[in-house]
């Protein structure tokens, strides 16, 4: 349990609400909370590690992509980064892992900073209630995926970004990690591509379903192509915050420059919160009440909108194929702090 409110008086200079530091030790205030109570980030990251690790022989790797399969369960790491420029880390939290379905918040996200906006004609944005890989819905709904964060949803938004980049949806999404990590060594791992292109007859059958309503301009070869590089892209949680803060900047990039509308940000900031975990998206806000996005390799990316963006990676996954150590972590980081978005 952490110390609610430390032992000595500090001051915070300010007006109440605003990010204010201790003038003794620089760490931030909680908004509304005693003057005193500090958001001590590493000893925060350090409570919800030990949530994570109880959670140890619980869950199961995804399998369905052998090249996947092959990461050690208990592996563990989280990072926070600020909006004022600090990174925060423990455990693994510099170990590049394949972040998968995280991805599918990178390329919505540059879909609409270059303008598709027309891609919510092709895709909705109300929750599925289905796994994330489901083909049931799109039968019914005419070839028009529920979300961009499930599969079928994704196929359409990364064909939209391929056309939009003048057929380059895979590397703008690595440029964009980069450039917002400032890991200019990030670099999508062939093998998992490869290996889930071997295996990924329900992704093309989706693809093929898509196309055959009409919904894809490009082919489905090329499209699943790009999709599975932009999925197999290997970063850390460390990276992945750091990308994380445009969504928590509102829509700054880390050069200043505006990537998308204050009012752009807030919504895909909304669908991540109602779709970013699939059908778990419902017990995610339950237990963490933040925005945030997983993927298979075992990330969930969460954002503090204002404040910071939160990685935590561990690679066993419940039945909805969320990470059952970053949801503990996630749960008692915004639990003991009372930093979420409720
Ligand atoms: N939920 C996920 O992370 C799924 C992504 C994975 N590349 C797939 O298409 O199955």
């Amino acid at each position: 349990m952490l110390p609610a409110v430390a032992a000595d008086v500090r001051r915070f200079p300010g007006p109440p609400g605003a990010n204010r530091r201790c003038t003794a030790c620089g760490a931030l205030a909680l908004a509304g909370r005693p003057e005193n109570d500090h958001v001590d980030y590493q000893e925060l990251l350090d409570a919800a590690t030990a949530a994570a690790r109880r959670t140890r022989g619980t869950g199961h790797v995804a399998d369905y992509i052998p090249a996947l399969a092959r990461v050690d369960p208990d592996a563990f790491g989280m990072a926070i980064a600020t909006v004022e420029g600090d990174v925060y880390g423990a455990g693994e939290w510099e170990q590049p892992f394949s972040i998968q379905s995280v991805s599918k918040l990178l390329t919505l996200t540059l879909v609409l900073a270059q303008g598709g906006d027309d891609v919510w004609q092709r895709v909705g944005r109300e929750p599925s209630g289905n796994p994330f890989n489901s083909l049931v819905q799109l039968e019914t709904e005419h070839g028009i995926p529920r979300n961009p964060f499930i599969n079928a949803g994704a196929v359409v938004v990364t064909d939209r970004l391929h056309s939009l980049t003048g057929g380059h949806a895979a590397e703008a999404v690595l440029d964009f990690v980069r450039t917002e990590s400032g890991n200019p060594d990030l670099a999508i791992d062939p093998e998992v591509a490869a290996s889930e292109a071997e295996h990924g007859h329900r992704n093309a059958a989706l693809a093929h379903f898509i196309a055959s309503h009409g919904n894809l301009v490009n082919s489905v070869e090329t499209v699943l192509t790009e999709y599975y590089a932009h999925c197999a892209i290997a970063a850390s949680c460390r990276d992945l915050a750091q990308t994380g803060l445009v969504l928590a900047r509102h829509g700054l990039r880390v050069d200043g420059s505006r990537l998308l509308s204050r009012s752009e940000a807030k919504r895909i900031n909304a669908i991540l919160l109602t779709c970013g975990t699939y059908d778990a998206a419902g017990e995610f806000a339950y237990r963490v009440g933040l925005p945030g996005k997983s993927g298979v390799g075992g990330g969930i990316l969460a954002i503090l909108p204002g404040q910071a963006a939160i990685c935590a990676w561990g690679p066993a996954l419940d039945p909805a194929g969320n990470s059952v150590a970053a949801v503990a972590a996630l749960d008692a980081f915004t639990t003991l702090s009372g930093l979420s978005i409720f």
